[in-house]
Parts: C-alpha cells; sequence; structure tokens
C-alpha cells in the first residue's frame, strides 16, 4: 500500500505547540504514516525580518518532535541553499520516498496567499494540501482547485511564533507555550534577546 506522508513546512523560529497540535490532528484525521516537518532554510516572504540561523531552528525542531515515533525532521529546506520554495521541498519529498502520497499542512493564513507562491498551479500536483484552522484568520476560497485542498479544525491554539519571541524579549515565560526542551534551547543558545 503506498505509503501517506503528512509535510509540515515551517520556518519554526521557534516551534511551538500550535504547530504540534496541528500536525498530530491532521496526522489521526488523515491516516498518515508519518508526519516529516521541514524547517525553513530562506524564507523569501519574511526576508524583512530577522530569522534565526537555520541550525536553531532545526535543532529546536528536533527536540520538539523527537518524543513521537511518528513525526521526522528534514534537512531538505536548509540544505538546499537559496530561497526556500514548497516547490522544491515536495520535489525533493517526493525523490526520497518513491511513489508516497504527501499531504502538505499548512495554516490558513499561509493557505491564502498560496497563489502568490512559486508554480503555484504545479504544487496541487505533488501533494494534497491541508489548510488548518488558526485563531484570528479564517479561510476565504482563493480559488483552490476541485479536490486540491481540505480543511481541517484544529484545538485552537492562540500561539503564535511571533508571540513566543516576544514574550523572550520582555523576559516572560514560554513554559508550555513551547515544548520544555525548546524552552531550555532558547535560554542556552540566549535567542530572541
Ligand atoms: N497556532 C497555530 N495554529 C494553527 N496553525 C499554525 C499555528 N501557528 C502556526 N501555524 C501554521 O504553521 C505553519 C508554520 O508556521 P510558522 O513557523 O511561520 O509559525 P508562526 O507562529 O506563524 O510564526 P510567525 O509568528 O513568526 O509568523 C504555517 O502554515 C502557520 O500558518
Ligand atoms: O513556495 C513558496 O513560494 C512559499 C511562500 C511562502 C511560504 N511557503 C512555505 O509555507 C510554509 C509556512 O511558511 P512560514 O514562513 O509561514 O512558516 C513553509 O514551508 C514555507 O516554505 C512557501
Amino acid at each position: 500500500m503506498k505509503k501517506r506522508i503528512g509535510v509540515m513546512g515551517g520556518t519554526f523560529d521557534p516551534i511551538h505547540h500550535g504547530h504540534l497540535v496541528a500536525a498530530s490532528e491532521v496526522a489521526s484525521l488523515f491516516q498518515l504514516d508519518e508526519v516529516v516537518f521541514v524547517p525553513t532554510g530562506r524564507p523569501w516572504q519574511k526576508s524583512d525580518q530577522k530569522v534565526s540561523a537555520a541550525e536553531d531552528r532545526y535543532l529546536m525542531t528536533v527536540i520538539a518532535t523527537a518524543s513521537n515515533p511518528q513525526f521526522s525532521v528534514s534537512r531538505s529546506d536548509i540544505d538546499r541553499g537559496g530561497k526556500t520554495y514548497t516547490i522544491d521541498t515536495l520535489r525533493d519529498l517526493k525523490t526520497d520516498h518513491g511513489d508516497a502520497d504527501l499531504f502538505f499542512i499548512t495554516g490558513a493564513d499561509a493557505l491564502s496567499q498560496i497563489f502568490d507562491w512559486r508554480d503555484a498551479q504545479e504544487l496541487f500536483e505533488l501533494a494534497h494540501f491541508i489548510g488548518v484552522t488558526r485563531p484570528g484568520h479564517i479561510l476565504a476560497d482563493p480559488g483552490f482547485p476541485e479536490g486540491g485542498v481540505s480543511l481541517v479544525e484544529v484545538p485552537a491554539l492562540a500561539i503564535s511564533s511571533t508571540d513566543c519571541r516576544q514574550r523572550v524579549a520582555k523576559g516572560d515565560p514560554v513554559w508550555y507555550l513551547v515544548p520544555d526542551g525548546v524552552v531550555r534551547y532558547i535560554d542556552k543558545r540566549r535567542l530572541y534577546r
């Protein structure tokens, strides 16, 4: 039987429980065999923002997902170099995973912009897209191809990486917003100060 692989792309600066709950819920609803988290290398749409080093974001993603045997992390976007485009992510994963069916998991905010992504039409040939609800973001259908996108309600967690970074900068706790190991890693590497 064909494997069913979830792909959760994100900048993960830092990864938080909103990401993990979304991946877990989609894995259960879509009977996925695994979910591969793919931290971005250089997210072109965040070029006006300061983004933490790729290795720090990669390691936080590994720490956050290590205890779940269904979750893994790919270095594909980081090692490819250059700006990160999902079309390249999906092509790499197709090469790595043969004839598996890919399910790209993304938040409502990201999905509503998908027609601005590189090679947007071809994306839908490589993966099924799953848009997860996110507090404060309503997903209007910008003209998705028939059958190309599913929308899923996940338990709402009003957590964002932006908020986590701002809390650390102010000296406020991020315990229970991000996994414990990620709190320790942020502290050890003095990120977001
Ligand atoms: N709380 C959440 N619930 C559902 N989806 C989320 C949540 N937070 C992030 N996502 C989705 O996860 C994917 C990766 O998100 P990303 O790493 O950019 O985190 P973020 O919290 O949106 O970061 P930032 O605040 O820095 O923009 C995106 O598709 C985003 O929409
Ligand atoms: O391919 C693109 O042009 C593109 C444009 C914007 C975002 N994405 C992808 O969408 C995912 C979520 O991005 P972000 O920056 O909101 O974490 C991540 O995997 C990005 O590589 C991809």
